[in-house]
């Protein structure tokens, strides 16, 4: 990245983010990775607060067309795990699909924070068992549901951009997970799901940030 000749002299836009080229993952300069933390926050409060504003009805109908699309893009469910998640701050509801996979023979597990900064596991979810409340009070299947590796990841988006990146809620999990699946070999099919307006040019993706295969984004 080249420095502009008016640093010093007080013409210096307050952020680079301009001069990046997101094609290139270079070494992270500090400076960087300052303004795209930045960047990145009051994006994330900007898409969540539009995801927030949906009307009841308009989600539903777009929480239905996602369902309907997942169906059609992953075929048959037999014995194939999928990780889910449970909704919140305006999340698409995928529950009711969660269950319908499970009636025609598919399983499904959920994300579970063992702690922050670290990888997320994902534990068996029947439906049936009764679940507790994990990290950020976000509802996780008991310790006693067993750990295990899906084949499909049904990931949320607050953001989505042209090179299929994604912008979560800036715990870094999903991109941890990834990572540490791929280092044992393992490859999930990676789904994210929103809504249209969460389609973004770039997150401006760092060398850590790990591609989606593709996402499925409905109009609301
Ligand atoms: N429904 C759902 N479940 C999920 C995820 C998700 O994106 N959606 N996750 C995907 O990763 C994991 C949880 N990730 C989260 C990351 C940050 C915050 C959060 O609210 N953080 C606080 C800051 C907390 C701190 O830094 O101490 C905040 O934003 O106010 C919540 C969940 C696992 N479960
Ligand atoms: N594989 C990794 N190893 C170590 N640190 C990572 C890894 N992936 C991401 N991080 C760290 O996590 C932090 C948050 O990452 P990022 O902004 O991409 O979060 P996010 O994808 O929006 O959040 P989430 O996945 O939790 O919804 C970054 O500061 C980054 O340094």
């Amino acid at each position: 990245m080249t420095k502009p000749d008016d640093e010093e002299s007080g013409g210096t836009p307050p952020c680079f983010l301009h001069e990046l080229d997101p094609a290139i993952s270079g070494i992270p300069d500090e400076e960087t990775e300052r303004d795209v933390a930045r960047w990145r926050k009051a994006e994330r409060a900007r898409l969540i607060g539009a995801r927030q504003a949906v009307p009841v009805a308009a989600r539903a109908v777009a929480d239905a067309a996602i369902a309907a699309e997942l169906t059609r893009r992953i075929g048959d469910a037999k014995g194939r795990m999928a990780a889910l998640y449970w909704p919140f701050k305006g999340e698409p509801d995928l529950r009711g699909w969660a269950s319908a996979w499970r009636a025609v023979g598919g399983r499904t597990c959920l994300p579970v924070v063992v702690q922050k900064a670290a990888p997320l596991i994902f534990r068996d979810w029947t439906g049936a068992e009764r679940l507790e409340r994990g990290v950020w009070n976000i509802p996780i299947p008991p310790e006693t549901a067993p750990e295990v590796v899906p084949e499909i990841v049904i990931s949320p988006v607050v953001g989505f951009d042209d090179g299929n990146y994604r912008l979560g809620y800036g715990g870094g999990f999903y991109d941890r997970t990834l990572a540490g699946l791929r280092a044992k070999g393992l490859r999930p099919r990676v789904i994210g799901v929103g809504f249209a307006f969460q389609r973004i040019p770039t997150i401006y993706p760092q060398p850590y940030d790990i591609a989606l295969d593709e996402a499925v984004l409905a109009e609301v």
